[in-house]
């Protein structure tokens, strides 16, 4: 099997300005206050922390086409994808700590910058997918995959800071897993270039275990790429992950959520992971914001080879008498 990633960069993205709602800046240090650096060591990887970068926000960042604070989400992406360039550079798997999901923009951007094409795993309840024209809410963190999509570029209006990036994704490399709240021009724009789905009605159908046997299948149809998996913690059920901006009934259960990081990490090709939407002020009780971040940690730790039936490190040996 192939060498299996165990060296991690991390990378804070306390970044908001995708949407609407405050909290979500705070999740990078409320996820390592929870202990995943120290987690992720006591399971085997050697853990880089780069950080929280810091955002600049724009004065007077009007709306473009509708748009919220493009010029802000731009700059911010911009200095994300450098950032995770370096870090792939440094020949870790990245992991970028949200912050709303416009921060894949430059996530991926990065990470392709760096490594060449990828294939891109994005769980969500959410497809991401409105062009600035087909927002109906201007929140750039229902648009980040119109950016990254080479067949959308002609969708796309001119945007301010945004001219650093080019798309890096095609249509053929994504595959979505949860969907379940998708609005009319993203379910079109998805028929339209025949994007691979998994809503939740095939994750229903199918079960977990054949929907991944099927995305690696299909991805895997012609090379084997580095992966990059985009998390939104709302994919997971708002029973389990209430502490988020956008949540919608009907998700994943933990075991699934789970089961998606154990079998992509025995893939051995996980080159950069998102974790991105967990806002701890939308937790109506401090349980709510616990069960959402001690979740979005276990789903790191599965991408880094936690495994269920229990894990030892290779040199531990049975205390003698
Ligand atoms: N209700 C969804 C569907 N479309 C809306 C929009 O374009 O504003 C919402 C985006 C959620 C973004 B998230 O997935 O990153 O949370
Ligand atoms: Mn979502
Ligand atoms: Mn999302």
């Amino acid at each position: 099997p192939p060498p299996l990633q165990r060296s991690v960069g991390i990378i804070g993205a306390p970044f908001s300005k995708g949407q609407s709602k405050d909290g979500v800046e705070c999740a990078p240090n409320k996820l390592r206050a929870a202990g995943l650096l120290d987690r992720l060591r006591q399971q085997g990887c050697a853990v880089k922390d780069y950080g929280n970068l810091t955002f600049e926000n724009v004065a007077l960042d009007e709306p473009v086409n509708g748009s919220k604070s493009v010029r802000t989400v731009g700059s911010a992406n911009q200095r994300l994808s450098e950032a995770v360039k370096a870090v792939k550079r440094d020949g870790h798997t990245a992991v970028i700590l949200g912050g709303d999901h416009s921060l894949a923009i430059g996530s991926i951007h990065g990470h392709t910058a760096a490594v060449g094409p990828v294939s891109v795993v994005w769980v969500d309840a959410h497809a991401d997918i409105n062009t600035p024209l087909t927002s109906n809410t201007g929140n750039i963190h229902g648009q980040p995959m119109s950016y990254l999509l080479y067949e959308l570029q002609s969708k796309l209006p001119p945007l301010p800071n945004f001219s650093w990036m080019k798309p890096c994704v095609s249509s053929r490399d994504l595959v979505y897993i949860g969907l379940r709240d998708v609005d009319p021009a993203e379910h079109y724009i998805m028929k339209l270039l025949a994007v691979k789905v998994f809503s939740m009605t095939q994750v229903d159908q199918l079960g977990m275990a054949r929907v991944m046997e099927e995305t690696c299948d299909y991805l895997w149809d012609r090379t084997k790429k580095p992966i990059h998996l985009s998390y939104d913690i709302d994919a997971i059920d708002p029973s389990i992950t209430p502490a988020t901006g956008t949540p919608a009934v009907g998700g994943l259960t933990y075991r699934e959520g789970v089961y998606i990081t154990e079998y992509l990490y025995q893939t051995g090709l996980l080159s950069a992971v998102d974790m991105v939407e967990v806002n701890p002020l939308r937790g109506r009780t401090e349980d709510d914001v616990h069960s959402t971040v001690s979740t979005a940690v276990d789903l790191l730790l599965g991408c880094f080879g936690r495994r269920r039936e229990g894990n030892h490190l290779p040199d531990y040996s049975l205390p003698e008498p």
